[in-house]
């Protein structure tokens, strides 16, 4: 199985988006309408609340692919303008390998090229993928994470109806649409889209959806249909985690290179939950803190490369993060674990250079392993100094993560900087958000039982939030993520 990182560079076809079942829907409904109990049938595969003018507009819609690079001229997209340097010419040619290409030296080029120059009207491909968007996408610049709990008064049908109104409503997002009237004909109407997006493009959007613990339960009929490796993740050493920040039966995880687009998904999205679930958490993440092919390394808030030595391999996808084919329903699907983790960031500014680069095991401004001299030299965790102590000090970050000391084992690494302001003293509220991705979550479990013991970095961060979530495949056209679970 090739299991490449879709970078994305094409659009859905008309099916793909609903189009065609949405013109026949003339009536405009609130998508936060979900407390009557509705048939899920009538919601797979479209958009129930669709405006009559959007869908007018994407029938117009011509597609015009070139190999993976679509771009659709005089298309619905809330912006037609093409954005950025490295336009349409760019992509038509670079991207000749399609969405679901193998990557590699034949990849098309990831959301950003080699200057990190962003395009904002890439679109990431949706339905009938290998995998679910957002996972192997290459990390656009910004995310919005969000958590939701079911009600309790929600029955499974109210489920149903939520994952297959949140699979429509995300479809048009991605392609850059509104996902219904923002200003309805009738004066007493309610708009179905917020429209702070208006006249944005779909900025690489991509928004995965995560399915906690919680819901796999007798309450909703699916106990039997529970991930084999989804619970509850264990009580780690270190771990200060808050009620607030844990947990959740459902998430959200947009991403998207303009903030804005990666707000208004999430936004509109969490006004369908409305009577079927409750907000729970949320982060707003800026600097993606890892990098996909052909990105440059960014950094984290500590002033560090972060995501030198990720995931990038076809083969590594295959068999650290995506589940086999006897995952069953979960087949091509993931987990995800989220730590939210503050820094105390004014008392590492005041740390010497030498010992910041002792805690993780590299230099700062080029990321160099401190037995190498450039950021991709392979670390040496056996090299010793003239008196015969390591280089790399044995309770270095890198030292305790790595692949070469911990039986061979990796993880996805897709985190984001994040910041809260200020806190009560008046310090920066503001940190990481980790998210990994793997097919085994005791994989996460392992590196951070030994990561909360000894990492030289703990003096400097706090985990104050946890969850874990699973990841089902990309939904067929028609479908709605989840769907197997109800069949
Ligand atoms: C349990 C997994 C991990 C957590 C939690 C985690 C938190 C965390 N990491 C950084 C900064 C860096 N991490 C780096 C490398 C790295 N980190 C993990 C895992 C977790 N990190 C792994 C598996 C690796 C790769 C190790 C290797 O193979 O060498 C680096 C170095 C650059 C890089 O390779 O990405 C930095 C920097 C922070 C700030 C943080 C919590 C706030
Ligand atoms: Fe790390």
């Amino acid at each position: 199985m090739t299991n490449p990182p879709e970078t994305g560079r094409s659009r859905d076809s008309a099916e793909a988006t609903g189009r065609r079942d949405r013109s026949q829907t003339t009536d405009r409904q609130d998508p936060s309408a979900t407390t009557d109990r509705q048939d899920p049938s009538a919601v797979t595969g479209r958009t129930p609340d669709i405006d009559t003018d959007t869908t007018e507009r994407s029938t117009e819609q011509v597609s015009a692919t070139s190999g993976g690079a679509t771009r659709k001229p005089g298309s619905v997209s809330r912006r037609a303008l093409f954005a950025g340097v490295g336009g349409a010419a760019a992509f038509g040619v670079a991207a000749g390998a399609g969405g679901m290409a193998a990557f590699g030296a034949e990849a098309p080029p990831a959301a950003t090229d080699a200057e990190d120059i962003v395009d904002l009207n890439v679109t990431v491909p949706f339905y009938d993928q290998p995998h679910p968007a957002g996972v192997a996408t290459a990390p656009q610049r910004y995310t919005v994470y969000m958590t939701f709990d079911l009600a309790a008064t929600a029955l499974t049908q109210d489920l149903q109806v939520l994952l297959a109104r949140w699979t429509a409503g995300i479809a048009q997002l991605m392609q850059g649409e509104s996902i219904g009237a923002v200003e309805p004909d009738r004066p007493d109407a309610v708009a179905t889209d917020t429209g702070e997006a208006e006249g944005l493009g779909p900025a690489s959007l991509t928004v995965t959806v995560g399915l906690g613990p919680g819901i796999f339960t007798d309450a909703y009929g699916l106990a039997d249909k529970r991930p084999a490796l989804l619970q509850d993740l264990p009580r780690i050493p270190g771990d200060q985690l808050q009620e607030e920040f844990t947990g959740g039966d459902l998430s959200l995880q947009a991403c998207a290179d303009d903030p804005q687009v990666a707000y208004h998904a999430i936004r509109d999205l969490a006004r369908m939950v409305t009577g079927t679930a409750h907000t729970r958490w949320a982060v707003m993440g800026f600097g993606r803190a890892s990098a996909g092919p052909g990105q440059q390394t960014p950094r984290n808030l500590l002033g560090f490369k972060d995501g030198t030595r990720n995931i990038t391999e076809a083969a590594d996808y295959d068999r650290f993060v995506w589940l086999g084919e006897d995952a069953g329903w979960m087949s091509g699907g993931t987990y995800q674990v989220v730590r939210k983790i503050m820094m105390t960031i004014e008392t590492w500014d005041f740390d010497r250079i030498s010992d910041q680069q002792q805690i993780f095991g590299r230099t700062k401004l080029e990321g160099a392993p401190l037995t190498g001299q450039a950021e991709f030299d392979t670390p040496d965790f056996a090299a010793t100094t003239a008196e015969g102590d390591p280089v790399i000090d044995p309770t270095s970050h890198i030292a305790l993560a790595a692949h070469e000391n911990n039986d061979g084992v990796k993880i996805l690494r897709r985190s984001y900087n994040f910041t809260d302001g200020m806190n009560p003293e008046g310090l920066l509220d503001a940190g990481l958000l980790f998210i990994s991705y793997q097919n085994d979550p005791e994989n996460f479990v392992t590196l951070q039982q030994k990561l909360g013991r000894f990492d030289l970095l703990n003096e400097y961060i706090r985990h104050v939030g946890s969850a874990i979530f699973a990841v089902p495949p990309a939904p067929r056209t028609g479908g709605y993520i989840g769907q197997a679970l109800f069949e």
